[in-house]
């Protein structure tokens, strides 16, 4: 379940300030879209964000959740049905993991055995051992534990909005990474709406459907998806928030299975260097790929000493991004070999494919001609 959310026209002005935080923003959040709220510190991300569940009232505009205005409902009502995740997790350090996981459901009143089997469903949704964790204090778990265990209260009453502020600001790059790729994981499964704060474009550029790069009081610099944004830049601030390297970045956004696999001249491992040699000269080709008995690849053969093969180092799966195909070509010299499920040789990616790939998104989010 998912909810669409719209902001229109909302301006946040705070008291004894003259400049609003927020001026006149309006967007379309779609249901079941993860859109990552991006800028520099101070443009007003959280307050953008905190309006959505009235942790800050708006000052003007209206901000509606399935055509719903949020002013008309009760804030409290309001927050138990929309999660919220925050920096350095958040959790009531009296309180155990099981505890903090199931503040919510407790406040709508569900009952003990519903809320403990919730309690250890979502602990271990987020990668937790309930036994293990339950019945710790906050203080007992790691940095990125504790991150997940707000995830997991943020998940708890199964609402249709997540809102995460940095959620996972504070802990270090690999746990950070890692607590992505749940989080894209989980998503993958539960389609909430999630609006997501981080300074970090990277970051955005991981898990986003779609980002709006914002300036100063929470202008829209541009609301699109990370793809487009790396593409074209809609102006010298955004590319600059892009930063170098955009088509590097694109490379991550594309798997092996979307572009064309050309084909090695194959030989077994077994075969006459002799006769892989003759076969090379014959395609017309610098290497053979030479595969065991069960189709793995094992080592290159050159078409000039095909009796001193190289061993195949790095490979990749069709699930692999065009960043980790890159890669492997550049260690092992030439093109990345695809290998299947079962470790077999399921064809190469070569540099023409991922520069091909990069000209095509540029050609896609190109501007329309005037
Ligand atoms: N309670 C407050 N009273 C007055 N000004 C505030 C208050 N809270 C935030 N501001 C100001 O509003 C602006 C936007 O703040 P906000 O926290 O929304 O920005 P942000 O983009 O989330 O920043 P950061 O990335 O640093 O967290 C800032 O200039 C901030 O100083």
């Amino acid at each position: 379940m998912a909810s669409e959310i719209e902001l229109i026209d909302v301006t946040k002005r705070y008291p004894g300030v003259a400049a609003p935080a927020v001026d006149s923003v309006s967007m379309t959040i779609r249901a079941g879209e993860i859109v990552v709220l991006v800028g520099p510190s101070g443009c007003g991300k959280t307050t953008t964000m905190r309006m959505i569940n009235r942790l800050i009232e708006p000052t003007s505009g209206r901000i509606t959740i399935d055509g719903e205005d949020t002013l008309s409902l009760n804030p409290d009502r309001l927050r138990r049905g929309i999660g919220y995740a925050i920096q350095q997790a958040g959790l009531f350090p009296h309180l155990t993991v099981g505890q903090n996981v199931a503040t919510v459901p407790g406040l709508l009143g569900w009952g003990r055995s519903r809320v403990s089997e919730r309690v250890d469903e979502m602990l271990d949704l987020v990668g937790l051992d309930p036994a293990e964790f339950r019945d710790r204090y906050p203080r007992q778990l790691s940095g990125g534990q504790q991150q997940r265990v707000g995830v997991a209260r943020a998940l708890a009453a199964d609402p249709p909005v997540l809102l995460m502020d940095e959620p996972f600001g504070a802990v270090d790059p690999i746990t950070r990474g890692n607590l992505q790729d749940e989080l894209m994981r989980l998503q993958a499964e539960l389609r909430k709406t999630i609006v997501f704060v981080t300074h970090d474009f990277d970051e955005a550029v991981k898990i986003g459907d779609r980002i709006a790069v914002l300036g100063p009081q929470s202008r829209i610099l541009q609301y699109d998806t990370p793809e487009a944004i790396l593409a074209n830049p809609a102006d010298d601030t955004v590319a600059g928030f892009v930063g170098a390297g955009a088509s590097l970045k694109q490379l991550r956004l594309r798997r092996v299975r979307e572009v064309e696999l050309s084909r090695a001249v194959t030989a077994r491992v077994t075969d006459e260097p002799a006769e892989v040699g003759r076969r090379l000269v014959e395609a017309g080709r610098e290497y053979a790929l030479l595969l065991d008995a069960r189709n793995r690849p094992v080592s290159w053969a050159h078409v000039r000493h095909p009796g001193q093969p190289r061993p195949v180092g790095d490979s990749v799966s069709l699930q692999s991004t065009l960043q980790d195909a890159l890669e492997a070509m550049l260690t092992e010299g030439g093109a990345a070999v695809v290998t299947g499920a079962r470790g077999e040789y399921v064809g190469l990616v070569e540099m023409d494919a991922v520069i091909g790939t990069v000209q095509k998104l540029r050609g896609d989010h190109a501007e329309p001609a005037s």
